[in-house]
């Protein structure tokens, strides 16, 4: 059976191919040489969970999805993603596949240029030349998708994602992509509560994933926030950082709304 997921890396390759045949390989490397080092988004997030500043933030731009559609009018994506820093995220993660989320590479481009802290590309990464691609345009941090990628692919893409010198959110949905993370030697690792083969939320699905998360890796929690209170749930159940979309882009005050969510986690003692 073809799932979202599925179809959704279809177009990724169609779209892949086109751009390769414009601007080859060797080109794009080139180009990510020239770059500056990218930021160092392991230490951005790693002491989420143990120091007193409270859960990290990712703090997404996201136009539109395959479960909602259009989500936000975002005429400028650095302006947004300034809004989230000036409120104290972590990270700017950047949606940049265009059939059904409306990113961009200029939007990551975009985003680059406005911030100063870790912008993550996230993609449905298939293929070696988009890890070059993500680092001619400024990206530090690099999704995996465990779903999508066997072992070998899981294994090769990361130790890439390391020798260009970002790092990489491994995504895992179940216990299995969990083992199958730790086993290529992931850093960061993301439990996206969103299933990407059926889109079904089930945001209690990171407590059951949580406590098969070994400690000394970095824990991020993903998607299904709506407020403060579900930031500080995941905050209580381990994660390091929580990575939100829809909220942050529908708020009208992003600023404020990351400040919130930030101190909302600080809660978690408290009790
Ligand atoms: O958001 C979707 O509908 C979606 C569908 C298929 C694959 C990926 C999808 N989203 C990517 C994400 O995981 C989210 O953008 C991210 O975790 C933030 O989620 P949210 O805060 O619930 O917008």
């Amino acid at each position: 059976m073809t799932t979202v997921l599925d179809s959704i890396i279809d177009g990724v390759r169609e779209d892949l191919a086109a751009r390769q045949e414009q601007v080859p390989l060797a080109t794009i490397r080139q180009q990510a040489a020239t770059q500056p080092p990218a930021l160092d988004a392991l230490q951005a997030l790693q002491t989420g969970r143990t120091d007193t500043a409270g859960v990290r933030i990712i703090a997404e731009v996201k136009r539109s999805s395959p479960s909602k559609g259009a989500l936000a009018q975002i005429a400028d994506p650095g302006a947004l993603a300034a809004a989230y820093q000036a409120g104290g995220a972590s990270v700017i993660s950047v949606l940049t596949e265009p059939r059904r989320f409306g990113g961009s590479l200029d939007d990551l481009a975009a985003v680059r240029a406005a911030v100063d802290i870790p912008v993550l590309r996230k993609d449905f990464m298939v293929e070696e030349y988009q890890f070059h691609e993500a680092r001619a345009y400024g990206a530090d941090l690099v999704l995996l998708i465990v779903a999508a990628l066997d072992d070998a692919q899981l294994r090769d893409f990361l130790a890439l994602t390391h020798d260009l010198g970002m790092n990489a959110l491994v995504e895992a949905h179940t216990e299995e992509e969990i083992e199958r993370a730790v086993a290529v030697g992931a850093r960061i690792v993301g439990v996206n509560v969103r299933n990407l083969k059926t889109l079904d939320v089930d945001v209690n699905h990171y407590s059951a994933m949580a406590r098969h998360l070994p400690p000394e890796l970095v824990q991020v929690a993903e998607s299904g926030v709506t407020g403060p209170d579900q930031v500080l749930d995941y905050a209580r159940q381990g994660a390091d950082a929580v990575l939100v979309g829809e909220a942050l882009v529908k708020h009208g005050n992003p600023t404020e709304a990351v400040r919130s969510f930030r101190a909302a986690s600080l809660a978690k003692e408290a009790q």
